[in-house]
C-alpha cells in the first residue's frame, strides 16, 4: 500500500531509536512530514526534530508552546524499560505521556489519531483497576506516595507492568473524549521486539521471559509495529476508537486460550 498517511503531520515521541525510529521511517516513507520528540538527538526520517526530556513537565509544557498546530496524529512511543527506577519510570510512561497528550488536543486537527504504544505487559489490567484509578489523581509531585502505597516499584519490572496496564486502561476510557472532533485514540501492544531495550526486559523478567521465548517461533522486529501505528494513524481506521490492537506473534492469544483452558 503506498500513501497511507500522506499529507498528514504527526508527532512521533521517541523517533530516536527502535520501534519510533521505525515508525519515523515508515510514515515519512508513506508520505507523511513527522516531527520528531527524543531526548536523544536523532534527524533521520523527521522533518523537525525537538528536542525533550519528557521525564520532565516543565520541558513538555515548553514542547507544547513549540510544536505547531494542525497536527493530524501523535504517537506516544517513547518509554523507558523496567530496568529504571520506577519514578522515572512513571513519569515517562505514563504520566509525562498523559500531560503532552492533552496539552496537545487544542493543536491537533479535527479528525486527528492518537496511538499509544503499550504492551503485552500490560494485557492484565483488569485485575489493576483500583490502582488504575487511584492514578487519575496521579501527577509529578505525589509519585513516590504512590508507588508504595500500590506497591508499583521497580521490583520484578511491577513499575513497568503497571505503567502499561493503565495506559490500555486509559486508551479504552478515552474512546469518545474527543468524539465531537472526530479525534480518536487507539493502542497497539507490542510482544517482546528486537529493540536496544529488549535486554532489559530479558533482564527483569529472567525465567518468564525466557518461557516466552521458547513458545514464540521468533522476537518482533520494528518492522512489524510500524505498519500497524501508521494504520491506527491512517484515514482507513475511523471507526476504531478505544482499541488495543496486540501485535505479538500470537502471544496475548496464546495468554487467553491458556487462561480460558482453550
Ligand atoms: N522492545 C520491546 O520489546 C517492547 C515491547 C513492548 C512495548 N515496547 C514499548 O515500545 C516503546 C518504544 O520502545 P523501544 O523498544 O523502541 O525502545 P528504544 O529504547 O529503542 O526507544 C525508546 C526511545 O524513547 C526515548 N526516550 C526514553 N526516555 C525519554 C524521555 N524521558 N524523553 C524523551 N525521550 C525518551 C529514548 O531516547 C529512545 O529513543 C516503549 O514505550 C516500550 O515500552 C517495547
Amino acid at each position: 500500500m503506498k500513501d497511507l498517511v500522506k499529507g498528514k503531520r504527526i508527532v512521533v515521541t521517541g523517533s530516536s531509536s527502535g520501534i519510533g525510529l521505525e515508525t519515523a521511517r515508515f510514515l515519512s516513507e508513506q508520505g507523511a512530514e513527522v516531527l520528531g520528540v527524543d531526548m536523544t538527538k536523532n534527524f533521520d526520517y523527521v522533518e523537525e526534530f525537538y528536542r525533550a526530556d519528557l521525564s520532565d513537565p516543565r520541558t513538555i509544557d515548553v514542547l507544547l508552546d513549540v510544536l505547531p498546530n494542525d497536527i493530524d496524529g501523535l504517537v506516544n512511543n517513547a518509554g523507558v524499560p523496567p530496568t529504571k527506577d520506577a519514578n522515572i519510570l512513571l513519569r515517562v510512561n505514563l504520566i509525562g505521556l498523559k500531560r503532552l497528550t492533552y496539552g496537545l488536543i487544542p493543536k491537533l486537527a479535527d479528525g486527528a489519531s492518537i496511538v499509544n504504544v503499550a504492551s503485552l505487559a500490560g494485557h492484565d489490567w483488569p485485575n489493576s483497576v483500583d490502582a488504575i484509578k487511584a492514578a487519575d489523581d496521579l501527577d509529578f509531585g505525589n509519585l513516590d506516595a504512590f508507588i508504595a502505597r500500590w506497591k508499583v516499584s521497580s521490583e520484578g519490572g511491577r513499575s513497568y507492568f503497571f505503567a502499561k496496564e493503565a495506559l490500555i486502561a486509559w486508551t479504552l476510557r478515552n474512546r469518545w473524549t474527543w468524539r465531537n472532533r472526530g479525534i480518536r485514540m487507539n493502542s497497539v501492544s507490542p510482544g517482546p521486539v528486537d529493540t536496544p531495550i529488549l535486554g532489559d526486559f530479558l533482564q527483569t523478567l529472567g525465567a518468564r521471559a525466557e518461557e516466552d521465548r521458547k513458545i514464540m517461533d521468533r522476537p518482533g522486529t520494528p518492522q512489524d509495529i510500524a505498519p500497524v501505528i501508521a494504520f491506527l494513524l491512517s484515514d482507513m481506521t475511523t471507526w476504531i476508537r478505544g482499541t488495543n490492537i496486540p501485535t505479538d506473534g500470537g502471544m496475548h492469544s496464546n495468554i487467553l486460550c491458556s487462561m480460558h483452558g482453550l
